[in-house]
């Protein structure tokens, strides 16, 4: 009898440490703790119903490519999963090819880090970051570049994440966070010497919409590098696997239709822009990008457990449940678009904004 009670006393205690650990502990390193997620500026008792308005908005997402109130869902959409993103990511919302005997931190830090260094920015230089989420690759691009960088992000709530990781970082002198829309941003014509977007122009309905705003507030001569999300030359319009893949894709990530990587340049030139270099940087020799994705299945399986048990305790809001199956899916949809090729997040474009006789004299 006493040796059952030590033997179950045990199992408790390595139960109650194991949950106390995972609960109360940032599941990446720092950021979010499970027990403080929360969805975003919506009122924990609305969550729930405004997953529900957003999962039926963007059901069908090739047909809302022309909707006006797409941004609004977007909005939506981060108030939604911003705190899941932190907590079971880090402040880095977008992914990077793996690097052997590199961490993911340090990959997607490489990643980051590659997209300021093709801008040719100098320190002091005054550089847009085209939907900037929290801010990861912001403090990062400052912290490496010495510029100084202002976010636009549409969601009010990861603006107020932004500006408080800056301030931790000690970067807030940096780095400038704006609450805006990317199709219509509050700044002047040809005031910045290089911009970049890291996978966020894939929430435009139209991309010449936001490559236009782009390419108006950048000073002549400066550089513009952006990460897309979009199918490759594999994907199959008519092969039904590549269509569910494809929407399921969509439908977890707020995106109002998925473009094909020949539109990319196409939107550029459309706009204005002379097209440097065009790459999609998950070719091999790259290393898969959705590894990370695919390692992270165990750990998915304990968040999803965690966040039913928070939610049933009231600690968490209700819908949180919902959201965190919903992206559950996700990663497997994008798990698979990886795999079998047909999708990749990391299509790099670089262009310039020309200098032209009536220009040439802004530049400096
Ligand atoms: C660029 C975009 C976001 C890309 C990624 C940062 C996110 C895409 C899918 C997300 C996730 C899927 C599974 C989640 C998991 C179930 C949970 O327990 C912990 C968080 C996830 C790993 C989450 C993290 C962020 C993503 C990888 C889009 C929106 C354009
Ligand atoms: C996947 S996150 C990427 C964030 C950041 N680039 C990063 O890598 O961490 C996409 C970002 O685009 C922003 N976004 C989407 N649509 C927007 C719009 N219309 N105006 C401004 N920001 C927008 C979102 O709010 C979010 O911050």
């Amino acid at each position: 009898m006493g040796i059952i009670v030590v033997i179950v006393t045990g199992a408790l205690m390595v139960i109650g440490l194991y949950w106390f650990v995972w609960i109360l502990g940032p599941a990446e390193r720092q950021g979010k703790r499970g027990v403080n997620l929360s969805g975003g500026s919506i009122a924990a008792e609305k969550v729930q119903d405004n997953y529900k308005q957003y999962w039926s908005f963007f059901r069908h997402p090739n047909e809302i490519e022309t909707s006006e109130r797409v941004p609004d869902f977007v909005d939506t959409f981060y108030d939604l999963v911003t705190d899941i993103y932190e907590w079971g990511w880090g402040q880095s919302f977008h992914f990077s090819p793996s690097i052997h005997g590199k961490s993911h931190r340090e990959a997607t830090r490489i990643h980051e880090e590659m997209a300021v260094d093709l801008i040719n920015v100098k320190p002091g230089d005054r550089v847009l970051d085209v939907g900037c989420g929290v801010g990861g690759p912001m403090r990062a691009i400052a912290a490496h570049s010495r510029a100084n960088v202002v976010g636009i992000t549409i969601n009010e709530y990861q603006v107020k994440r932004a500006r408080q990781h800056n301030k931790k970082a000690g970067l807030d002198s940096f780095c400038e966070v704006v609450c805006g829309n990317f199709l219509q941003m509050p700044f002047p014509d040809n005031s910045f010497k290089g911009a970049y977007s890291i996978e966020a122009t894939c929430h435009a309905p139209k991309l010449e919409d936001v490559y236009a705003e782009i390419f108006r507030v950048l000073k002549p001569g400066s550089l513009y590098l952006s990460y897309e999300w979009v199918t490759t030359d594999k994907y199959i319009s008519e092969n039904a696997e590549h269509v569910a893949i494809i929407q399921g894709i969509e439908r977890g990530d707020a995106l109002p239709g998925l473009r094909s990587y020949t539109d990319i340049a196409e939107a550029a030139a459309k706009v204005g822009f002379e097209i440097l270099k065009e790459q999609d940087l998950a070719k091999p020799p790259a290393l898969p990008w959705w590894a990370r994705l695919k390692m992270g299945r165990f750990a998915y399986w304990r968040n999803h457990i965690l966040v039913t048990v928070l939610a049933a305790v009231g600690i968490a809001p209700k819908g949180t449940v919902d959201v965190h199956e919903m992206l559950f899916k996700t990663a497997d949809f994008l798990t698979r678009g990886g795999d079998t090729g047909i999708f990749t997040p990391m299509h790099m474009i670089l262009c310039r904004k020309p200098v032209t006789d009536s220009t040439s004299f802004d530049y400096c």
